[in-house]
């Protein structure tokens, strides 16, 4: 780990950072479960960045980490802006803990959010001097959806000629790895694919594959230590103008702590972080590592007299201003901090990274998660109005006359998430239902949805369910319930336009509960679609009876006369229907097969 090497300047000697980058649901958590399973004695600590209000991410990556503390969670939040200071106390904190366990790290992948601009995220290695000089950017990976790329795209190329982060997130790719190939058939398809992303970087290596099979995966060495990033790519064939300085800047002000902050991150030690309380923990982190000085290989203070300085600097996550050095002196600097010569003065290196932050700076007050819906249309913005969440951001590639250069549009004001949490277990149909007549009629807004489930009927399996737009599937996850572990339902939806009331509401139906005493559940063979039958009476009913006034909820809003149902069948029959797996509706990559016509019980039991 950066904290146990002692060469500081020297490229080589700097721990590696991996970003994995993708659009949500690309596959960017499966390709980090299969480095972490691959990685043999090699240690990797883990940056996790999930945009959505639950995270189901950490449930999935915890179970191949060797140790909880090997993972650090950057929640509900975006990376490359609301939450970028805390990318640097992050780091500051996987410090903190390989310190206290004299432990060392071999590298660090930071998964980024599927919404993130890896820009400002890959610029942080540059502009903070801690940072830089700890760490060293081995390579951005982009991890690009085949089946969804091509709807990705055209949803990022707005009228105005602005790109969303899909194209960014390709265009500052070092190796691209286009997955779920299984998913498209037709060579055509996959041709146009590649042609896409080949327009938007012809430099990045592109390797088909299929991250969720063994068969399927790019060998490990190709994915880590590789060496790939360049910041002169970069400047060559993204943005020449990209390390520009100039002479003011704007961040110490609002980023420096406060004390009162200060007196916050004292006491909290260890464990994951909350949001909010993120960024405070790992400073006091920061600190602490500044007090005692960096370790040197052994796990030995090392007497490095500018410890303290540079970890103050990681803590405040922010650039002194320094006069204007010029463009030419901070391209330099930053190549050659790239190719590991000596780095630049450290003048020109503060101007530029000054330059840089301001450039990505791009979140306004309450960041884009509060669900602020001011939109470009309602006042006349300049470039870089924080309200916005408009930068002047990448020429598309190839133009480099900056007049024409496309504005980079970080518009989330009307994309949010909404994660629900639910003691007990789900009624498998109801849940189903939910889901697909939720999916019918949404799925080109709902780019990812997410969950772990406890459904009725199954013991202490756990459920993982896994959306990307209408392509969802079920499987159980890879540990089951644990014997204390409370059985909490968790999902989260992220999408565009999402209705937080309606999906909450939804969801709660689908919680199972006990009948009526006397009442008996029955299933369509045909469809699957569960009925009640009063033993004592004979009474049929679609709608579920509830315990307080079963005969009145039974009866109202049913679709047909119970006289249409099957006939009653024995209870042992009813557990052998009940016992089908939740996953055996579905099969990974298909979509949700439809048990009735839409519109029927589901939500008249309710
Ligand atoms: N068919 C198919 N599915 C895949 C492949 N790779 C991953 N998946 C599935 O795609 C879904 C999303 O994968 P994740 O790894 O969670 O995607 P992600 O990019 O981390 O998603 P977010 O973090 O939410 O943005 C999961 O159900 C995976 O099992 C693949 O090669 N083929």
């Amino acid at each position: 780990m950066a904290a146990h090497t002692s060469n500081r300047g020297n490229h080589q000697s700097k721990t590696p950072v991996t970003i994995i980058t993708g659009f949500l649901g690309a596959g960017k958590t499966t390709l980090l479960n299969y480095i972490l399973k691959e990685k043999g004695s090699r240690s990797i600590a883990v940056i996790e960045n999930e945009f959505g209000e639950v995270n189901i991410d950490r449930e999935l990556v915890a179970d191949n980490l060797l140790a909880k503390e090997d993972l650090v969670s950057l929640e509900n939040g975006c990376v490359c802006c609301s939450l970028r200071k805390d990318i640097v106390k992050a780091f500051a904190e996987i410090e903190r803990r390989s310190r206290q366990q004299a432990k060392r790290v071999d590298a660090i992948v930071l998964e980024t959010t599927g919404l993130a601009d890896p820009a400002p995220v890959a610029f942080t290695f540059f502009a903070n001097p801690w940072l830089a000089s700890r760490y060293r950017l081995d390579s951005i990976i982009c991890v690009v959806d085949a089946r969804y790329l091509m709807q990705h795209l055209e949803d990022g190329q707005h009228s105005d000629g602005t790109v969303n982060e899909a194209v960014q997130q390709i265009a500052f790719a070092d190796l691209i790895l286009l997955n779920k190939v299984d998913l498209v058939v037709e060579e055509e398809a996959k041709k146009q694919v590649v042609t896409a992303i080949k327009s938007i970087n012809n430099s990045a290596r592109i390797i088909e594959c299929q991250l969720n099979q063994e068969t399927g995966r790019p060998p490990m060495d190709l994915l880590l230590f590789n060496n790939l990033f360049s910041v002169n790519r970069v400047l060559e064939q993204i943005d020449p103008q990209f390390l520009d300085s100039d002479s003011d800047s704007d961040l110490s002000e609002d980023e420096e702590l406060s004390p009162h902050d200060s007196a916050q991150q004292q006491q909290q030690q260890s464990g994951d972080l909350d949001p909010g309380q993120a960024g405070r923990a790992v400073s006091a982190a920061a600190a602490a590592a500044a007090d005692s000085g960096p370790l040197g290989p052994t796990g030995a203070p090392d007497a490095d007299t500018d410890a303290v300085a540079s970890v103050q600097a990681a803590e405040l996550a922010s650039v002194a201003p320094a006069a204007h050095s010029g463009d030419d002196d901070a391209a330099q600097g930053a190549a050659a901090r790239s190719s590991g010569q000596a780095g630049p003065s450290s003048k020109t290196h503060l101007s530029a990274a000054a330059s840089l932050l301001r450039k990505y700076r791009v979140n306004g007050p309450s960041g884009h998660l509060t669900g602020r819906k001011h939109r470009r249309e309602e006042h006349d913005c300049e470039d870089n109005c924080e309200e916005c969440h408009i930068v002047e951001g990448m020429p598309i590639k190839g133009d480099r006359n900056p007049k024409r250069r496309a504005k980079r549009l970080h518009d989330l004001s009307d994309v949010s998430s909404v994660g629900i949490m639910a003691r007990g277990t789900l009624d498998e149909y109801r849940f189903n239902m939910y889901m697909r007549d939720l999916l019918a009629e949404k799925a080109k807004d709902i780019f990812r949805c997410k969950g772990v489930l406890s459904v009725h009927g199954y013991g202490n399996t756990k459920f993982v369910f896994q959306g990307v737009h209408e392509t969802i599937c079920y499987g159980p996850a890879e540990q089951p319930w644990k014997p204390d572990e409370q059985r909490i339902n968790q999902v989260v939806f992220i999408g565009r336009g999402l209705d937080r009331k309606a999906l909450i509401e939804g969801f709660r139906t689908c919680v199972w509960v006990p009948l009526p005493d006397g009442w008996d559940e029955f299933r369509d063979e045909k469809t699957r679609q569960p009925f009640y039958v009063n033993r004592r009476t004979g009474e049929k009913s679609w709608a579920r009876p509830v315990i307080a006034c079963a005969r009145v909820v039974a009866t109202q809003g049913a679709t047909q006369q119970p006289s249409q149902l099957l006939p009653r069948r024995q209870p042992s029959q009813l557990t052998t229907q009940l016992s089908q797996p939740v996953s055996a509706a579905t099969t990974a990559g298909q979509s949700i097969p439809p048990p009735i016509a839409a519109g029927t019980a589901a939500q008249s039991a309710a």
